[in-house]
């Protein structure tokens, strides 16, 4: 069963319209895909045309289990200036017209898990770029989604958030939850990843699993990253 069903025939912006061509992919239920490429090869391009935030977007995009109900987090941790932690987490909770005691209670543990108990009543805007992010990675994860879509998270991360983020992801997918990465840390996403979807200069050149990707480079046993070089010649 699909979660998110990807068909992009282009996608861009006022200058550069075309910036993603010819991506199509899905995520299916407890599934994680990695959608993999170089600086610039258009991955939060792909990301925004599937959350439909570009001015350019001719295709189709389809959460075909759900009520489209979906978590972004974004590379660039994106909040209300005027709302605290504690606050941010109370307005999800009510968009998403949760149960107070079971919010108030998965809060509780993923505060302590990703260590912000300590600036509950801070605002974002004081938070270090790690901190902004793990804000993000909370309330996403509080809401549980069907599907989440989330853009190159372990660039700000330390370690041991990443671990955390890395274990809730799994434990998603276990719950059946969809998930769209993107990243460039080939070796986390190839530890991690259940397939991939590659992009270079806005198109897709390969999507599936490690396997497919080894059998289509003719790479048999290869890291990701060796048939990643390959197939960017
Ligand atoms: N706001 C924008 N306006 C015009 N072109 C853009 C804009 N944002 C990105 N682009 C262009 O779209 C292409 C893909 O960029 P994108 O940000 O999707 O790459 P990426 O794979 O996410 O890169 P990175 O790994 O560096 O984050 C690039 O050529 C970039 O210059």
């Amino acid at each position: 069963m699909y979660v998110l069903d990807v068909s992009i025939t282009n996608a861009g912006y006022q200058d550069s319209r075309d910036a993603v061509r010819n991506i199509r992919f899905h995520v299916g239920a407890g599934e994680l895909v990695g959608l993999i490429g170089a600086n610039g090869a258009g991955k939060s391009t792909t990301i925004k045309a599937i959350l439909d935030m570009l001015p350019v977007m001719d295709g189709e995009v389809r959460f075909p289990s759900s009520k489209r109900r979906y978590a972004y987090i974004p590379e660039q941790p994106s909040f209300y200036e005027e709302l605290t932690l504690w606050e941010h987490i109370e307005f999800a909770a009510a968009v998403c017209n949760m149960n107070r005691s079971v919010w108030k209670s998965r809060a509780s543990v993923l505060l302590n898990d990703f260590k912000m108990e300590h600036v509950i009543h801070h605002l974002p805007a004081s938070f270090s770029k790690g901190m902004q992010q793990k804000l993000m990675i909370i309330v996403a994860l509080l809401t549980e989604p069907d599907v989440y879509i989330v853009d190159e998270p372990f660039i700000g991360l330390d370690p041991r958030a990443t671990k955390q983020f890395l274990h809730y992801i799994q434990k998603e997918k276990a719950r059946g939850a969809g998930i769209l990465m993107s990243t460039h840390v080939l070796d986390t996403a190839e530890k991690y990843c259940d397939s991939f979807a590659l992009i270079d200069d806005g198109e897709m050149i390969v999507n599936g699993t490690l396997d497919h990707i080894r059998k289509y480079t003719e790479l048999p046993g290869a890291a990701l990253m060796d048939c990643f070089d390959k197939l960017l010649g």
